[in-house]
């Protein structure tokens, strides 16, 4: 460090750079509950379990905005309220059939969901309703935004939303142009409880940071999709598929691939988790769907790839699998396309995001922590020719 810098700086103020803010408690919560040593996760006071056994993902919508579960008429009428607001503005419609067909999904999703901003209300009363409505309405137009740019990448009509049916069931037909069977419906169903609300992650804090400069709910999902979209984040669900898929091409042994992988210090997606030291336990629900599915659908090769692997990370570094491992070959087995899965992930934890942006926004403060500068100080100016 320059002289001149340590003279200036008071280091006994910054005892620690606390990289990754690795520990660090920044906000109170009451949405979800990690318990990374046991692997276990609460949802406002529920299991995870308890969730994917009994719940919908519209209860899990109005439990993460209300911290409580909705009784029968007031499920019915979120349900009510979400699909009317599933249809989305021609002007997003129009950018998803114009744009790249080569774009990658959640930067469409990124610009479109930016767009809708553009045909809300502005802010007039900031009060919880006024909330809600937006949640409910950003949460009903992220499936209709992904199912309508694959169909557009894909040159088929796009497909109209439903006025009936659960978000999963929609979705299920708005991608694919037919109506989804039970199991399908309910299997993206369990996907949507499972990936919806999982504490201080990044771009849950990431959406946090943005709502406390007073910032609107659209530019907080926004950036909160953004952050979601990096590999280390929710865009490694796509990777773990791409990972399966290099297996396949190249013909290799899912064992010695990831001992060749670890070897070059590269690391193995959908493994490893900064809270959890044990094994996620959505890894683990979404495990059990995995093996069920990639055997009734004959994709049983890639499930029996993705245990070889699961066991040679446990014995080579004692890693576990996070969320991202299982879902790839859950989503594989029914037929979506490897560069939509992080979509999916997104069309659920905006519950969670949006969730905390009430919360935050309700017990606002800025958030602005410091850096410790680390650079030169009084430079003499060189002009542009002397450099
Ligand atoms: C929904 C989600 O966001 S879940 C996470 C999804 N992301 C992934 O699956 C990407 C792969 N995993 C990772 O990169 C990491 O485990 C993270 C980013 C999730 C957590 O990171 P951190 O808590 O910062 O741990 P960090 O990356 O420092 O890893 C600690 C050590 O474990 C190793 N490690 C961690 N994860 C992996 C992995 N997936 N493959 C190989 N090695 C790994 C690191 O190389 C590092 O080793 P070192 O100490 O010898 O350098
Ligand atoms: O919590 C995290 O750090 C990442 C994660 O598993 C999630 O967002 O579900």
């Amino acid at each position: 460090m320059a002289e001149s810098l340590k003279k200036d700086i008071d280091l006994s103020q910054y005892p620690h750079i606390n990289k990754g803010l690795e520990g660090i408690v920044a906000f109170s919560t009451t949405k979800s509950f990690i318990d990374g040593q046991e692997g276990k996760l609460i949802y406002a006071g529920y299991t995870i379990d308890t969730l994917a056994e009994n719940a919908t993902f519209e209860e899990v919508c109005f439990l993460l905005w209300n911290d409580r579960l909705p009784n029968e008429s007031e499920l019915s009428e979120l349900k009510t309220k979400l699909r009317k607001e599933r249809s989305i503005p021609s002007a997003v419609i129009n950018y998803l059939e114009n744009t790249s067909k080569k774009a990658e999904p959640m930067a469409v999703l990124r610009t479109a969901v930016s767009m809708l901003s553009d045909f809300h209300e502005v802010d007039t009363e900031n009060d919880k309703e006024f909330y809600l409505n937006k949640a409910i309405s950003i949460t009903a137009k992220i499936p209709t935004i992904i199912a309508a740019y694959d169909r557009a990448r894909n040159n088929k009509k796009i497909v109209e939303p439903l006025s009936d049916h659960s978000t999963a069931f929609n979705f299920l037909y708005m991608l694919n142009g037919e109506e989804p069977g039970d199991q399908a419906e309910k299997t993206m169903d369990l996907c949507l409880i499972l990936h919806a609300e999982h504490g201080m992650n990044a771009s849950t804090f990431t959406n946090r940071a943005i709502c406390s400069t007073q910032s609107d709910m659209y530019s907080s999902v926004t950036g909160a999709i953004g952050a979601l979209k990096g590999p280390l984040h929710g865009g490694a669900n796509q990777q773990v598929m791409n990972m399966l898929m290099d297996i396949d091409e190249q013909d290799a042994d899912p064992v010695d691939y990831v001992k060749g992988r670890l070897k070059r210090k590269e690391k193995i997606m959908g493994f490893g988790h900064r809270v959890y030291k044990t094994m996620d336990p959505r890894a683990r629900i979404l495990r059990g769907m995995s093996e069920k599915l990639s055997r009734e659908t004959g994709h049983e090769t890639l499930y029996e790839w993705s245990e070889a692997i699961l066991k040679t990370m446990k014995d080579e570094i004692g890693i576990d699998p996070n969320v991202d491992f299982f879902s790839a070959t859950v989503y594989y087995s029914m037929g979506i396309s490897p560069d939509l899965y992080t979509c999916i992930f997104a069309m659920s934890r905006v519950s969670g995001w949006t969730g905390h942006y009430i919360e935050q926004a309700e017990n606002n403060r800025l958030v602005r922590p410091r850096a410790l500068y680390t650079g030169e100080k009084d430079l003499d100016w060189v002009p542009v020719e002397e450099r």
